[in-house]
Parts: structure tokens; C-alpha cells; sequence
């Protein structure tokens, strides 16, 4: 006998789509009705909370569709939608369809196909594929016109995910398998993956950016349209630690990119200075006054240094952040990196990492719960890497060095990332790279439970 997964009945499901829909109705027509009486709505404020609003409807009809799914039809005609949804807005993006349609009115298929250069047939049936998923629209006439999704094409961010996903994402997965077959099962290798099935290369991925920097723009245009997203928002940076509680600290931003968490941080705090250490692709970039994103009120606080994580750390500061830099790497390599870093932190030093904090399965919503597990297979399939939960953290710490201890894991509200902080204890011993078992000293010593509060996931990473 199969086992039901309990989705709760069919009329809780309906009603609380009922609910929900019946709230953003409400909410909708009192913004219209304040526009009408020229009532100040609150602009920006208001659009959000109708966001929010239409977000919670879609969430809410997403489990009861997930309810009364047929059984078969994930297996079958979902799975050929899927390959098809891949195939459709490929095409649309390498063609770059949304261009060639104009925003407000129409277009004749033939006239797209000319300016396109595309052959009309296969365009016109790629097309009515994609608006079967509301990216595009035919008119009553005949013509193609923009709908609110295949607007979203034309903006930069969007446009750029679209095309990672398509062009990469999805290649690179699809060789997941062949990548098992060819280095086994389980490798934490991080240059035996998909990726470098797809490429062709045994360099691991961000060693194959630093060769090729112009095949590395559309992941850190990727990764830079992600901060802007509310869930990898900056402010989480500011509340997730009292950064008013340091006086004059140095902070070591480790693979802090182009410094953008950085100049975060220091807008909370004038005595703090901060060290952002990467590779020296990024660091060229991040110190050119071409592409530097350092404004000129904090230019004094803000350093840049080459350093690569896998050497032993050159600066000795009071605080350490590393963010979104361990759930690239494996167990074994994600020691390492510890420690290089020991090697440079003296004891009372802080470590904050802010990282993702996996939560039990079935914990969240079914929506948090697929973007949290498509964001762990990305990490797979990318770096033989994982997203960790809190026992996953527990356990590097523990086995890299009984000195590091978990003081805390905070998740600020509606972020994605929590922040681990971490001491180094001034004791006895420092156990070696080799050694991977947890010592009885760490198994008995009581750890301090972490508070995993709020946990938002975001739309992907
Ligand atoms: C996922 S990004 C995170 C960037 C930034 N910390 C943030 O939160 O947006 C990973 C960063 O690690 C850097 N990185 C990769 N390998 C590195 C290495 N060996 N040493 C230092 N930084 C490295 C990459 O260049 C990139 O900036």
C-alpha cells in the first residue's frame, strides 16, 4: 500500500485558497478605490503588500494543486512540460523573442520571424507552446503581444537568470548522471561534477571562471540580480549580528566578491574597517575604478586583498564573515578552508558565517520546501557541494577543530541565509587535517541549542 503524504483535505486546501484570494480581492479594490478618491495609497509600501498578498494565493493554490495532481501525471505529461518548458524558453532567449515584440501592441509571426531571422513555423509552434505557461499571448487577430511574464524578459536580472537556467543550469544538470557513472557515487571532489561534464574540463568551477572570465559574467550578474532579491537582501547582513558592538575591528570579508557585504556592514558601524579578500580576477575588478562599487564616503574603511581560501589566512582580525562561501564546498574541502583560516584566527576571534541553515524535511511550506531542495541539487550538480542543516554545521566545526564553538544560528526575518557565529576557544588542542573523527572531548562537551527562528527561502541561488 502506498503511503498518502497527509496534504490535509481538499476543503481546508480550497478554503484557504478562498481565504487568500478573497483578502488580496479585498485589498486590490481599496487601492483602487483609494486612486479613484485621489487618496494617497502608500506607493511602493502598498504594491508590496498586494505582492505579498497574490504570493500567499499562489502558495496556497500550489499545495492544492500538489493535492489533486493524478498520480501520473508528475511522470508523465508534467515531466514532458518540463523538458518542453526548457526547450521553449531556450529558444526564446537565444532568439531574444521579447525584443522583437513590442511592448505595447502587436506583431504579425511573420514579421517577429523577419526581424528575428528565425524561421516563421518553428517560431510561431515554439511560441504557442510558451503561452500555454503565459510568457507571450496571441491576439484575437492573430498576432503575438507581451504578456506581464514575457515583459519580465526585457529586464536585465530576470532576462540574465533566464538564460543561465536555460543555457547552463539545465545542460549541466542533465549530466548529473554521467558524472556518477564516470567518478562514482558520492564524490567530494569538486572538479569530478556535471559541470565538468558539461565544460569538458577537470578544473572545478570557480577555478574554471578565473581562466575564463568572460564565460564567469553571466554567473556573477546571476549572483548579483540574487542580493538585490529581498531574501538575499543586504539588510539581513545589518541585523543578523550587533556589528554596534565592535569597536574599531578589523573585518575579514572572505571571498567577499566585488565588497558588496562589506559596504553593508560598514554603514553600521564608523570604527569598523573591513579586509575583502578573493581571487585576483575579482580582486582586479573589484579595485578598477571602472567597475569598483566602493562609494567614495567609505573608500577609507575598504581594503582589498588577493588570497585564495585554501592558503593560511595573512590577517589577524577580531571577526571573520565568510557569506555563501561553505555551501559551495563539500565536508572535506569545507575543512580545509577552516583550516587555512586558523591559521590566521587568534583565540576569542569570531567566525560569522551567513549560509543557508537546511531545516528537517516537511518543516516548511511545499513552495520554501522545493526552492530549499532545488537550491541543494544546485550545489550537487555544480560542486559536489550541499546545503548543510544545523547538525551537517555541528559536524564540520567538530571535526575540524574541538576550539570552534557554535555560539548561536540567527535567521533575521524574511532572510534566506542565517548567520552562524562561531568563537575560537582559547584551549588545549588543535586537531590535525587528517584526522576526521569527532573527538570524545567535543561528543560529551554540551553544545548550546541553536535558534533557527524564521526560515525563508528565496526564489532560487
Ligand atoms: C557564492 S560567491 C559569494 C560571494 C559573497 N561572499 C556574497 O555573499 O555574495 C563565492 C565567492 O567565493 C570566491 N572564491 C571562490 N574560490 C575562492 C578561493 N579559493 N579563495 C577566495 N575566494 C574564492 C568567488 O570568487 C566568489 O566571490
Amino acid at each position: 500500500m502506498a503511503f498518502v503524504s497527509p496534504l490535509g483535505n481538499y476543503e481546508t486546501l480550497a478554503a484557504t485558497c478562498l481565504i487568500d484570494a478573497g483578502v488580496l480581492s479585498a485589498r486590490i479594490k481599496a487601492v483602487e478605490a483609494a486612486k479613484t478618491a485621489s487618496i494617497e495609497s502608500s506607493g511602493p509600501q502598498t504594491t508590496q503588500e498586494v505582492k505579498k498578498l497574490q504570493l500567499q494565493l499562489f502558495e496556497s493554490a500550489q499545495a492544492l494543486l500538489q493535492a489533486v495532481t493524478p498520480p501520473e501525471y508528475t511522470l508523465t505529461q508534467g515531466l514532458s512540460a518540463s523538458i518542453m518548458d526548457l526547450t521553449a524558453f531556450r529558444y526564446i532567449s537565444r532568439w531574444e523573442v521579447a525584443k522583437g515584440v513590442p511592448a505595447e501592441g502587436s506583431v504579425t509571426y511573420k514579421d517577429l520571424a523577419t526581424r528575428l531571422k528565425v524561421d516563421e513555423s518553428q517560431m510561431k509552434r515554439i511560441l504557442r507552446y510558451a503561452m500555454t505557461r503565459q510568457v507571450f499571448i496571441e491576439t484575437p487577430t492573430g498576432e503575438v503581444a507581451h504578456t506581464q511574464a514575457s515583459l519580465l524578459l526585457l529586464q536585465g536580472g530576470i532576462s540574465t537568470l533566464n538564460r543561465y537556467s536555460t543555457n547552463r543550469g539545465f545542460p549541466i544538470a542533465s549530466s548529473f548522471n554521467e558524472a556518477l557513472e564516470k567518478w562514482g557515487h558520492g564524490s567530494q571532489e569538486p572538479n569530478e561534477t556535471a559541470f565538468n561534464i558539461f565544460k569538458g574540463t577537470d578544473l572545478a568551477m570557480f577555478d574554471y571562471y578565473e581562466k575564463n572570465p568572460s564565460y564567469a559574467t553571466d554567473f556573477h550578474q546571476v549572483m548579483s540580480f540574487f542580493t538585490k532579491t529581498a531574501p538575499l537582501s543586504h539588510d539581513h547582513i545589518k541585523k543578523a549580528f550587533d556589528w554596534s558592538s565592535l569597536s574599531f575591528s578589523t573585518v575579514v570579508d572572505v571571498g567577499g566578491s566585488l565588497g558588496h557585504c562589506s559596504l553593508a556592514i560598514l554603514e553600521t558601524n564608523p570604527t569598523v574597517t573591513c579586509i575583502v579578500q578573493d581571487l585576483p580576477q575579482i580582486i582586479t575588478k573589484a579595485t578598477d575604478p571602472s567597475t569598483s562599487i566602493v562609494p567614495e564616503h567609505l573608500s577609507k574603511r575598504i581594503s582589498f586583498q588577493t588570497h585564495s581560501f585554501w592558503d593560511p589566512q595573512p590577517v589577524s582580525a577580531d571577526v571573520y564573515f565568510m557569506r555563501m562561501i561553505f555551501h559551495d564546498w563539500p565536508l572535506k574541502y569545507s575543512k580545509k578552508i577552516l583550516h587555512a583560516l586558523l591559521q590566521g584566527m587568534k583565540p576569542g576571534a569570531r567566525l560569522l558565517i551567513m549560509d543557508y541553515v537546511t531545516l528537517p524535511y516537511g518543516k516548511l511550506s511545499l513552495a520554501d520546501e522545493r526552492r530549499m531542495r532545488i537550491r541543494d541539487l544546485q550545489m550537487a550538480v555544480m560542486h559536489n557541494a550541499l546545503e548543510r542543516d544545523e547538525g551537517e554545521w555541528r559536524q564540520l566545526f567538530a571535526e575540524t577543530d574541538s576550539r570552534l564553538r557554535l555560539v548561536e544560528i540567527r535567521t533575521p526575518p524574511g532572510s534566506a541565509l542565517s548567520l552562524i557565529e562561531v568563537v575560537l576557544d582559547a584551549a588545549i588542542e588543535t586537531k590535525t587535517e587528517v584526522e576526521s573523527v569527532v573527538p570524545e572531548s567535543v561528543q560529551e562537551k554540551p553544545q548550546p541549542i541553536g535558534i533557527v527562528s524564521q526560515y525563508m527561502v528565496p526564489q532560487a541561488a
